[in-house]
């Protein structure tokens, strides 16, 4: 399969930290607009700390870099990078995440990051041909209390926001403690995800789908080591939504070729591949579709399921749905890929 082909395969993407899309030389831009010192020499230096031993390693380096988020327009430009890039790598539907907190604990209001974050939501679809929504995350670490305050602070922006997310460090900070906060954001009338099983334990995806109702779960991959919960995710199609790359460079796994997609995809689960934090883990939802299929031999009828699962994944209409399935049908089709 060649490159142009996988790139463009019509995605959803549904597991993209909108903060981990500043790439290295655009931060010291922004850095240097802003009168911002970040703790490193130049961008190269940067890049060249981006090599992790786990989740911490590189959460400290991601908060790190938000402190060049300053103005609305700096959340803007962020928002443009990135839809710029996925629309290349064949995005046709992206459900962000951001994490208001690393801004409002800076002292930059949440009014800043929501507002200058929407104004590339609401013009993705003219701007670059794909459709896309905001996920409030909570940072698990700084605990439920903070994380009601910044819901509560969300409020007058309801109408910009899909759902509510749960991410950050996550070994020590089962999902149950945020019991009472999802159950707030889903009286608000908000969607529900949560990180979970990604270097936690199973435990914690029962706790995401039990304790909060949580509709997806991000990452996931631990869930393989407990039969009684793949059995439950496969029965309701739970959507796991699967970094690679990700999981790659924070050690969860030791390789592409050692990454359990396809047993997750043979074992019936409701898979999507997705980029997590694209400007440090090494590449975007292309690239990861790419590295997969060139490192771990996913063939073309693999790449179709899981293109296919991102949209069913996603929080879109069912009409939509359809049509975005319709144009990853017409692209294997149209391109001999039959299965
Ligand atoms: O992969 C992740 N896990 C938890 N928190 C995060 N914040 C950004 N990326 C991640
Ligand atoms: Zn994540």
């Amino acid at each position: 399969m060649d490159r142009a082909f996988i790139d463009a395969i019509p995605k959803a993407e549904l597991h993209l930290h909108i903060e981990g899309t500043i790439e290295p030389d655009h931060a010291f831009r922004m850095a240097d607009r802003n009168g911002v010192e970040l703790p490193w020499a130049g961008a190269r230096e940067l890049a060249e700390a981006y090599a992790f031993d786990d989740l911490q390693s590189f959460l400290d380096v991601y908060y790190a870099v938000t402190a060049v988020l300053q103005t609305r327009d700096d959340f803007t430009e962020i928002a443009e990078s990135y839809f710029a890039r996925a629309a290349r790598q064949g995005v046709r539907h992206a459900e962000i995440f951001f994490d208001p907190q690393s801004h409002t604990s800076r002292g930059v209001d949440i009014a800043v990051a929501i507002e200058g974050l929407w104004a590339a939501v609401s013009a993705s679809s003219e701007r670059h041909g794909l459709t896309s929504s905001l996920i409030l995350c909570f940072l698990r670490d700084r605990g439920a209390a903070e994380a009601s305050t910044i819901l509560e602070s969300a409020v007058p922006f309801l109408d910009l926001l899909s759902g509510v997310g749960l991410d950050s460090a996550e070994v020590g900070h089962p999902p149950a403690e945020f019991e009472g906060v999802f159950a707030r954001a889903a009286e608000l009338g908000l969607r529900r995800v949560a990180h979970a099983g990604e270097e936690g334990p199973p435990e914690y995806v029962w706790q995401a789908l039990d304790a909060l109702g949580a509709e997806r779960i991000d990452h996931g991959v631990r869930s393989l080591e407990d039969p009684r919960l793949l059995e439950r995710l496969v029965r309701e199609q739970v959507p796991l939504t699967v970094c690679p790359f990700s999981n790659v460079r924070l050690k969860v796994v030791s390789d592409l070729v050692e990454h359990p997609i396809e047993r997750m995809l043979h074992a019936g689960l409701l898979v999507s591949i997705n980029s997590d934090d694209p400007a440090y883990f090494g590449g975007y939802v292309g690239d990861n579709f790419a590295g997969l299929a060139q490192e771990a031999g996913l063939d073309a009828g693999a790449l179709r399921v899981l293109a296919e699962n991102s949209f069913h994944s996603s929080f879109l209409d069912e009409d939509t749905r359809a049509r975005h399935l319709a144009a990853v049908r017409d692209h294997f089709e149209s391109n001999g890929h039959h299965e």
